[in-house]
């Protein structure tokens, strides 16, 4: 332990010595007065890259080693959250990153495998103090002992599995277990499906292999970004610590309702209406509006030009828009080639009324007076008028907007129903991949962004010209008598060089490429990571694949917690039309989090639907059951939960109340707690929708009225406490439950 602790002590130490000089490097550049390009952009990156390594040295500070393995050749590492190396020649490394190879055998050693390993060691520690070390012996020759040998090897990781709960999940780099580990540092190309029960440990592998992909491919995923989904805000609340704690913070994370930039959508639809808009048949649809936007004349368009009225017939106008079609662009691409399509023909047909001849019926106009009608004519407003009404620039916003509020004709009579609404400018969850599509179908008209731009950029030149004039003006004053060749040429030449001059003050794009990326909708990710992917409609998945071209994707799931009735019907299904058949799949079969006595009650609501269900085997049992209590009525209903909460209330951790919504208020009042929209999960009670409770865990846990829950989410429900379960409950418990030998009554 002292020698642990000595080496913990000199980590610091040396920590210490880093952080004073990135922080040094970071102050000294950031006073430095801009020089050159090339200068700035140095500094730039040297700031980037120290504050970066000041973060992760801060979010790793406690714990920074909790490892070591030690090789039968002699050699010994030490492994911790990140990689540290000595100031010598060597850079020998003091510290192995948990990520590297040399890392691996820690996680993969066995007694039957031992990877070249005679001991493996974990070191638990407070802050910066060791605690406790657990030996264990992989060489079975090997016959020293250090006193601090864990017979069966699970005694760091049972630790952690009982501990409490802080309401934010923790990362498992001490105890990421073989299976998991495969999983963790697969390659990155191409799509991986990762399938587990619940606690089976899919959210913290998926975070931990978004760090490794970090940390092996580095200048790839800095530069693209990784893209984390979740399924609602509180959710990646939770989750959000873990990739810090890792000294990661380069990753968006975000829900399928923030991936339209400028909307946050968190209001969800009914399960009816979302599956309506959810079908892969929106996209034909919203197709098909859009089209139904580039219209014909019926039968003609009177156009007003020079005190004379042309008349667009619907064969004229059919013909410029099947040109402007045929270029295959999207719709408000396609336009510029529509208007240029109709100016060509109406300057026909207004040469041709003013320019017969009215004897011989030839033309009497030339090239030069044509060319003048075409101007003359791309000047009148009632051109554009006429052109706005045929081909009207759209913006996704109004292309869905008006699907909703008018789905008649576009969805059978049912479906129009289901997703009818008045226009608002209020988006859900749902809307969202329809909003992305219609942006697809549409296409970015920039236009007018791209003459901003030149204009600027013109007016940027001028000024750095007027600038340099001066400047030039006064040199040549100041340097006329020294005869000084050299500072006459160099003024010259930064003159002519005065567009580099002007790019030189555009503001560089200080922002990660994280932030870069939330806000530009065609950003395409170097890896996206989807958790509780069983949840995502065939239209989030086109949004989803648009923002990963090359398929870079781990996708976790379980189809068994399947809400939505849109969710996943098979991988296969889902992943067919983008990938075929070229995805790995692979399983994760033991429960971390909850203990058998309580997977059993959740397995028996499951097998009530599928009785061949085999739930993932729990890793512990806590000899607690659980048990139900019932309410003599409704009224007494919240009475009984404030006695459960009291019961079951942790001295540490956190106890979640899953109730129906409509439940909320007056449970909220019986127990003190607020009820809030996001619930704060870092509270010691909370209370919590069926639906919201999805991906997250609590020491202790109430589910209240489970009639009320659809069987998916009662079985989510079921499966978030680490220790205890409790049901409560006024109406008659669902078959599955009151059947359940597993649920004792109270
Ligand atoms: N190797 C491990 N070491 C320590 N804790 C672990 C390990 N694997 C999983 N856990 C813990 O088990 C719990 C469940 O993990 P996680 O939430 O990732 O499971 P999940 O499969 O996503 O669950 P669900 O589908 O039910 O949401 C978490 O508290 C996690 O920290």
């Amino acid at each position: 332990m002292r020698r642990e602790q000595e080496f913990v002590d000199g980590l610091h130490e040396h920590v210490e010595t880093l952080r004073a000089d990135a922080d040094r490097a970071v102050k000294e550049a950031l006073a430095q007065g801009d020089t050159t390009r090339q200068g700035r952009l140095e500094r730039d990156i040297l700031v980037a890259e120290r504050s970066g390594l000041l973060a992760a040295l801060d979010a790793v500070d406690s714990a920074l080693c909790f490892g070591r393995i030690d090789l039968t050749g002699g050699a010994t590492h030490h492994i911790g959250r990140i990689g540290i190396r000595a100031d010598d020649e060597e850079r020998t490394p003091l510290l192995i990153d948990w990520r590297a190879e040399v890392a691996r055998p820690f996680y993969l050693a066995t007694g039957y495998s031992p990877m070249g390993l005679r001991r493996r060691r974990h070191i638990s520690s407070e802050g910066r103090t060791v605690t406790a070390l657990h030996d264990e012996i992989l060489d079975l020759g090997d016959t020293t002992r250090t006193g601090h040998e864990d017979p069966t090897g699970d005694a760091v990781l049972l630790a952690a599995l009982n501990q409490a709960r802080t309401g934010r999940m923790g990362d498992i780099v001490r105890t990421i277990q073989a299976d998991q580990d495969r999983i963790i540092r697969a390659p990155h190309q191409g799509v991986m499906v990762v399938e587990g029960g619940p606690g089976t440990g899919k959210t913290a592998v998926a975070l931990h292999r978004a760090a490794f992909l970090l940390y092996e491919h580095r200048e790839l995923l800095a530069r693209r970004a990784v893209l984390i989904v979740g399924p609602n805000p509180a959710f990646l609340g939770y989750i959000g610590e873990v990739l810090p704690s890792l000294g990661e913070t380069g990753v968006l994370l975000a829900t399928v309702g923030e991936l339209f930039p400028g909307v946050t959508a968190t209001a969800a639809d009914t399960p009816a209406t979302a599956a309506v808009k959810g079908r892969a048949g929106m996209a034909e649809v919203l197709e098909r509006l859009v089209r139904d936007h580039e219209r014909l004349p019926d039968p003609v368009l009177a156009v007003e030009h020079d005190r004379q009225v042309v008349m667009l017939d619907e064969g004229l106008v059919r013909v410029a828009r099947d040109r402007a079609r045929s270029t295959g662009l999207p719709h408000n691409l396609a336009r510029e080639y529509f208007e240029g399509y109709l100016l060509n023909t109406l300057t026909e047909l207004v040469a041709e009324q003013i320019g017969t001849d009215p004897y011989d019926g030839s033309n009497l106009l030339d090239d030069s007076d044509v060319s003048a009608i075409r101007d003359e004519l791309a000047d009148n407003p009632a051109v554009w008028d006429a052109i706005d009404e045929l081909w009207p620039v759209l913006t996704p916003r109004q292309v869905v907007a008006r699907l909703l509020a008018e789905p008649d004709g576009y969805l059978p009579p049912e479906d129009a129903e289901a997703v009818r609404r008045p226009v608002t400018t209020e988006w859900t969850v749902a809307d969202v991949p329809l909003l992305d599509e219609a942006a697809e179908l549409l296409g970015e008209d920039d236009r007018a962004a791209r003459d901003r731009a030149a204009r600027e950029q013109r007016a940027r030149i001028a000024y750095a010209q007027g600038v340099l004039d001066v400047a030039y003006a006064s040199r040549t004053y100041e340097f006329e008598d020294k005869d000084d060749e050299d500072a006459e040429v160099l003024g010259a030449q930064d003159i002519i060089d005065a567009e580099r001059f002007a790019e030189r003050h555009e503001e560089a794009d200080h922002r990660s490429a994280a932030e870069r990326a939330a806000a530009d909708r065609t950003w395409a990710f170097g890896h996206i990571i989807v958790d509780e992917a069983q949840e995502l409609s065939p239209m989030a998945w086109r949004l989803l694949m648009r923002r990963s071209p090359t398929r870079a994707m781990t996708l976790v799931g379980d189809p068994a917690q399947t809400a939505e009735a849109v969710g996943v019907g098979s991988w296969k299904g889902i992943l067919a039309p983008y990938v075929e058949d070229r995805w790995e799949h692979r399983r994760l079969s033991v429960n971390y989090r909850t203990p058998a006595e309580i997977m059993e009650v959740a397995a028996a609501v499951v097998r009530a639907r599928a009785p061949e269900f085999e739930p993932p085997r729990s890793v512990r049992e806590t000899g607690i059951r659980p048990f139900a209590v019932a309410a003599g009525g409704p009224g007494e209903l919240p009475g009984a939960v404030a006695s459960v909460v009291g019961d079951l209330t942790p001295e540490e951790g956190r106890l979640a109340v899953v109730a129906p919504r409509e439940l909320h208020g007056e449970l909220g009042d019986a127990l003190g707690v607020p009820v809030t929209g996001v619930p704060d999960l870092t509270r010691r009670v909370v209370l919590v929708d069926p639906r919201g409770v999805k991906g997250l865990e609590f020491d202790s846990v109430i589910v209240v009225e489970p009639a009320a829950f659809g069987p998916s989410d009662l079985y989510v429900a079921l499966t978030r406490a680490t220790q205890r379960l409790a049901v409560v409950h006024a109406a008659p418990l669902p078959d599955a439950l009151a059947r359940s030998e597993a649920l004792d009554r109270a």
